[in-house]
């Protein structure tokens, strides 16, 4: 199999798939493009390969796979790696163009979450405002992202941005919807979502800076992130079930797009945020037991964290709190409060 196929293994060891030197450019480009089972390979950089089906195998749909956008959360990340390989094998038949994403290379290889800066606080052109190498990513992985789905068919472009989350949680498996200004939530995506073992959506309601509301809001794209479980070295992901999850992305690739019928919507819990806790400072402090789970109530009129003179109190009724996290650089996320949502999908 072509070196291009195995896109962990480039990654995890920084390698380029080059073998020339300049004075053998055609080596260099025979390197970074290839065909397998007639599946175009490209490798547009570290650890970024886009794969083109087989003549008359397109079914119009364009999918971004992304994982590893923080470097220790590797469940997802060998999910798609074994995707990429059962594709290659001719194990599942590609129908659709893909581009597969591994976030954060370096991090990946130092099992960390970033080295600088989050990554996933980058997107949406907030890198312009920031310094080195995680700001530089994320300025490449928009432009590949735009690139992909430049001249798609909107209606049937998709991103998912598969991560694991830092605690346990209540609600093992759930997801993050962005917001764009006059743009609803789709109920078909919803219905996606649950049928891939999503129990919880958090539909946001103002503008992030992550990957994939970067793709939401600037490139039109349907684009949706997925907190699969908790995170974990590479190899020590048995308790994290994939496989609707698994079976969602397979029927995707292989060109079957249908959703499950209406009625299936019905129990899949749909959540709003509240409030953004932003840690202003080094004295920055939170009230929660240090492991507390994510989707757990908050006790409503309850102090939650004070950061000097900041106190944030609990005024919602039925709040609960999701990535609660001291630790964050100042200026960053410190935890989210969230509520039911009030609106029907
Ligand atoms: O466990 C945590 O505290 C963070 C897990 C994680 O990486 N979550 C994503 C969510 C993206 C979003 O807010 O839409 C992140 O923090 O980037
Ligand atoms: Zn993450």
């Amino acid at each position: 199999m072509s070196k291009l196929a195995d896109l962990l293994q480039l990654t995890l060891q920084g390698i380029a798939p080059v073998y020339g030197n300049e004075a053998e450019p055609a080596d260099d480009l025979k390197a970074m493009q290839t065909a397998i089972n007639a599946i175009r390979l490209h490798w547009l950089g570290e650890g970024v390969l886009q794969l083109s089906p087989a003549p008359g195998d397109d079914r119009g749909l364009s999918l971004l796979l992304s994982a590893g956008i923080h470097g220790n959360e590797t469940a997802p990340v060998e999910l798609l790696d074994q995707l990429l390989k059962r594709i290659l094998m001719g194990e599942l038949r590609l129908r659709c163009r893909l581009l597969v994403v591994f976030g954060n290379p370096q991090a990946m290889r130092q099992g960390v979450r970033y080295i600088e800066q989050d990554l996933n606080r980058l997107f949406n052109g907030r890198h312009k405002d920031s310094q080195g190498f995680e700001a530089k990513r994320a300025a490449s992985l928009e432009r590949f992202a735009a690139d992909f789905f430049r001249g798609a068919n909107l209606k049937k472009s998709l991103h998912y941005d598969l991560h694991t989350a830092i605690r346990g949680s209540k609600i093992e498996q759930f997801a993050l919807y962005p917001f764009a200004e006059n743009r609803l939530h789709s109920r078909a995506e919803l219905k996606r979502l649950q049928s891939a073992g999503i129990s919880a959506v958090l539909l946001q309601n103002r503008p992030a800076t992550t990957f994939t509301a970067y793709s939401y809001a600037q490139l039109g794209v349907e684009a949706i992130t997925l907190e699969l479980g908790k995170a974990r070295p590479f190899g020590q992901n048995q308790e994290i079930n994939l496989q609707k999850l698994q079976s969602v992305i397979e029927r995707l690739i292989e060109g079957d797009e249908s959703h499950p019928p209406d009625a299936f919507l019905d129990g899949l819990q749909l959540f709003t945020v509240s409030r953004e806790i932003i840690k202003q400072s080094d004295h920055f402090r939170l009230h929660l037991s240090d492991n507390i789970e994510n989707f757990s109530p908050l006790k409503q009129y309850s102090l939650l964290a004070e950061d000097g003179d900041m106190r944030w109190q609990v005024d919602e009724a039925n709040a609960r709190i999701i990535f609660p996290n001291a630790k964050v650089q100042n200026g960053q996320r410190a935890g989210l409060i969230i509520v039911p949502a009030a609106q029907a999908i």
